[in-house]
Parts: C-alpha cells; structure tokens; sequence
C-alpha cells in the first residue's frame, strides 16, 4: 500500500485514552498515519497535575495533589504493556502519570503528537465522503492562543479522546449567586476542579458538597489537616474500601460473578460489607441498594465519621446571609469559610457542534446524555469516534484501549463494519433503557458501563475474548485450561485480552501467569 492510500487519523488529546488511540493506530502504521493533537506540552490529560496559577487558571487537569487511583494496578494496566510488578496496588497520580510516560516512550508515542496545539473546531465536510476538516492552533500561553493564526487540515477519520472530567458541573442553591443576590454567601465558593490541596483550609470550616468520589477524598483530607468538615450530601450511596476479603476491591468482580444472577451477587455482597463496615451515620445511609449507583470508594470515610471528625449534612437547602449554610433538614452551620461543589462534571466536546453528540435531542446536552452507539459512534458521523467517553465501574484506560483496537481494526477493513445507523439508534435506546433500570436518574449515570462485560463484547468482535476454545486450541488442554480459569475466576485484567486473537502477546501471558495469584505489597 502506498502513502497516499493510507488513511489520515486525528486523534484529538493525548490523556489516557489518546494514548491507547495513538498506540493502537501505530499497530496499523502500514493502513494508518496518525496525527495526535494535544494542547499541553505534555501527556497524560487529567491525570497530570498542575498547578492553579495566574497563568494558568484553569487547567484541564481535575487531579488535587493527594490523588490516588481508585482501581488497582492490575485492572488498571493497559494490555501490553503490564504496570511494574513491584509498583503499589493503587498508584497516586504522579505514578500514573509515570506510567504513561513509560508506555509512550515505549511504543513511540510523542512523535506523533503535535504538542501546545488546541483544536477549535471539528467540522464534517460532506461533500468529501463525509472526511473531516480540524481546526487548531498554538496555544504557547493561554495569551498567544488568542494571536497565533488558525490552521485547517483535512482527515478520513477522528477519534475524540479529551475526556469529560474537565468542565465542573455546578448545583444552584438558593444564596449562591454573589453577583446579583444581595443576602448571597459571602465566604468562598469553588468547585472540586479547583481544589488542589489541604493547607489553605487549615482551621477553616468548609461545607463539601456531593458523596462522588471527589466529595469524600477532600472530605476526607481536609478532616485529616484540622479543617472542620461538613459533608452535604442529597443522595448518598455505599462507600466501598479499596480492600475486600484481602484483595483489591475490583478483584472481586470476577467474569464468572457475571453469569450470577445480579440480585444473588448484590445480595451477598451487601451481606459481607454489612459485616465489616461500621454503622452508617443516620445522614449517610445509601438511599438505594448496592450496586443502584455508582459507589464510593474509600476505606478512611466511615472512620472519620465515627470519630466526629467529618459531619455528615443532609443537602443544602440555602446559603447566606453571610457565612450561613442551611440544610434541608433545617440545622444550620455559620461562619463557614468554604463550600467545595463536588458536584461532578459536564459530559462536553466545544471542538464539535452539540448535535454530534446528542443528534440533536431536545434537553440532551444540559442533561449530559450522549446519543453514540456503544459509547463511541454518533450513528450518523460514522467517521469519528469519541474514544473514553464512559463512566466505567472499572478503569477508563482499558476501555479505552478495547476501543481504539475495535475501531482501528474497523477502519482498516478487518473486523465486520458498524451497523447501520437505524440499527445504532435502537441498541442506544435500548442501552439507555437498560441504564434507566438499573441507577437513578442522574447526569452521573448517563454513561454508566460494567468494564468487565463492556471490555469482552468488544473482545469477542476483535477476536481477542479469552474464552476456553480459543485458550485451548493456542496454549494446549492443561496451559488453556489453566489460563481460561484464571480469567473466569480471578481478576479481570485487560492483559486477558493479549492471550488470543489479533496482537497477542508474550508480555501480556508472562503477566497473566504473574497475576492470577495477586500479590500482596
Ligand atoms: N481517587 C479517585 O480515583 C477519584 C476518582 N474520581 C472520579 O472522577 C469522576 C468524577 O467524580 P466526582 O467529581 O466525585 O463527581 P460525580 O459525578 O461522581 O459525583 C457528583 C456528586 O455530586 C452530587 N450532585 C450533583 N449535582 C448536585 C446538586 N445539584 N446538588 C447536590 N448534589 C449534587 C451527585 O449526587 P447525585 O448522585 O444525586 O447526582 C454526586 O454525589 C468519577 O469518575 C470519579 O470516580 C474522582 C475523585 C477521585
């Protein structure tokens, strides 16, 4: 095949899931070439920390200081290429931004992203088989990107992988509006995004609002660096510790635990957790039963509580005048110096008209809800792609990963083509119904999805699935029979996906052979 055969792909973002897009496109190098565009001068998207600043005021990144992971390293890992054996279980944010220093370095990834570059506009041009045109421009300072000419190029196809983690979701509580409520809050007000670290809260009082993840780690820190904490919360949910039964949370959540009837494994679940956690304070109880949310995960959480150390609030139900906080059961904390919102993020892509994402449905967009088959493709954009774009009860990167193999591997005519897109509107509103069933109705739910079952419908179209048959006829009866146990009944890991199929790899068996007895720090 000749260069000018090849197809152009933009990969917009150089985080987590940009990277696996890169990656996946380089293993079609001789069909594909791969332009990815990143406005930092850096990888690693959300997952690098930076500093809020003059200069930089806003960054892309949600990361505070004391992230860590709330997935272990070895549901976490991208598939081959194994996280360090001696590493932690659960990594802090800078060695998850080291990780991805080393998978890039790996397989060469930098050379192919365009570094301080921001696309502004991705733009379908029909009338050319439906290729796009992308828009961007230097972004050296946040100044220069105001002053540096636009440039245009033209591409077959574009993977979206800039994330939703970015853009803070504010609630509207009567009293927060400073700017035209005379009886207003009049201490600060920040959203989680901003949050960085600890140390200027010392000896403050701050109200947190929300029970995400967000919400209860700086609930969390800030009880554990002498800020007096107040967590607000309108619907909590089970807080899960990172440890269960001596293993890593997500290691329980077996490929087998799937073929259980989903009422037995949440009713045996919630029967061991009731056994080791301690009494749920009167204001934390979940309203709806384990496994109806997206949980919560920290062990530290109902420690803190039991020791009055953090106080569980019902919802706001106004603010001011002054530095009064009220809440819906009528108690009322003054003098609070700070309300945190963690109050999530807005599912947004500026670059691209709204329509892409939602097609256009009256409402969708303010309610975070995505209309794209299987959390990718707009069914009538077949040529682009949001790669990431799932809240996953597991981890984003392997997502990701699956993915980008899955679409590539479309796009270069080996693997069957997307459905068409009548076909696409049907399978999302039935996804969307399923989603309805199973959580509340909430803009965090939208695009909710169980790793372990998402990852391996996309295994099975690739030619990856780690099933007995495939296992057997490549490793032998005993090797793939061994192999085959380990993947029903250990942990899920991704690295599953490199035993059979497409691309495996010796790495990724090395790996599996390693992790099918997890280890111990
Ligand atoms: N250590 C880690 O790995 C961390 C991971 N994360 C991840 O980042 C993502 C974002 O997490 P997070 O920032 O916590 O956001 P989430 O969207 O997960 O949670 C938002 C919280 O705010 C509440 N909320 C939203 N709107 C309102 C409102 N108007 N009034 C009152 N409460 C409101 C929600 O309640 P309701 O449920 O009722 O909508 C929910 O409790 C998640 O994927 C999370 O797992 C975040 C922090 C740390």
């Amino acid at each position: 095949m000749t260069i000018q055969q090849k197809k152009r792909v933009a990969v917009i973002g150089a985080g987590a899931s940009g990277l696996a897009a890169i990656k996946e496109c380089l293993d079609e190098r001789d069909n594909i070439e791969v332009v990815a565009f990143e406005q930092e001068s850096f990888i690693g998207g959300l997952w690098r920390y930076v500093e809020i600043s003059d200069e930089n005021p806003n960054p892309h990144s949600s990361v505070y200081k004391s992230t860590i992971i709330n997935t272990s390293k070895e549901i976490m890992t991208f598939s081959d290429f194994p996280i360090p054996d001696d590493w932690p279980t659960y990594l802090p944010n800078q060695m998850v931004a080291r990780y991805f220093e080393m998978y890039a370095e790996r397989f060469g990834l930098k050379e192919h992203i365009r570094f301080q570059t921001k696309v502004i506009e991705i733009r379908e041009l029909k009338d050319t088989g439906s290729r796009w045109m992308i828009r961007f421009q230097k972004t050296h300072t946040p100044k220069l990107a105001q002053e540096e000419p636009a440039q245009e190029e033209v591409f077959d196809y574009v993977m979206v992988c800039t994330g939703h983690h970015w853009d803070p979701r504010y609630p509207s509580f009567p009293g927060m509006d400073v700017k035209n409520d005379p009886e207003a809050f009049t201490g600060e007000q920040l959203h989680s995004h901003f949050y960085r670290q600890a140390d200027q809260y010392r000896d403050k009082i701050v109200v947190v609002v929300g029970f995400g993840n967000s919400a209860v780690d700086l609930a969390v820190e800030l009880s554990m660096n002498y800020s007096t904490v107040y967590l607000s919360s309108r619907r909590p949910s089970w807080v899960l510790p990172r440890w269960f039964m001596g293993k890593p949370l997500d290691h329980g959540r077996t490929r087998f635990s799937y073929n259980i009837p989903p009422r037995i494994v949440q009713y045996i679940t919630t029967q061991r957790l009731q056994r080791i956690l301690p009494p749920v304070h009167k204001n934390m109880r979940p309203s709806q039963k384990l496994f109806e949310a997206y949980p919560t995960v920290n062990s530290i959480l109902p420690e803190r509580i039991s020791t009055g150390t953090i106080h569980p609030m019902k919802n706001i139900r106004r603010l001011g005048p002054g530095k009064r906080v009220e809440f819906e059961d009528g108690s009322v904390i003054e003098n609070v110096d700070s309300i945190i919102y963690c109050t999530g993020f807005n599912v947004r892509y500026p670059a691209l008209t709204p329509e892409v994402l939602t097609d256009g449905r009256p409402g969708a967009e303010e309610r975070n809800q995505a209309w794209v088959w299987n959390y990718m493709v707009p069914p009538r954009h077949p040529n682009l792609a949001f790669v990431g774009l799932v809240q996953p009860l597991g981890a984003i990167m392997p997502i990701s990963e699956i993915q980008s193999r899955f679409l590539i591997r479309i796009l270069v005519g080996k693997a069957a083509s997307l459905p068409s897109a009548q076909q696409m509107d049907l399978e999302i509103q039935e996804t969307r119904d399923r989603i309805q069933r199973q959580y509340y109705d909430s803009p965090r739910h939208t695009i909710q999805v169980e790793s372990t079952p998402y990852c391996d419908q996309l295994a099975v179209r690739i030619g990856c699935y780690p099933g007995w048959a495939a296992l057997v006829s490549k490793y032998g009866f005993w090797e793939g029979t061994r192999l085959w146990k380990g993947s029903m009944f250990g942990p899920s890991t991704p690295l599953q996906y490199r035993l059979v199929g497409p691309n495996s790899s010796s790495t990724a068996l090395d790996a599996v052979r390693g992790h099918s007895k997890p280890k111990q720090d």
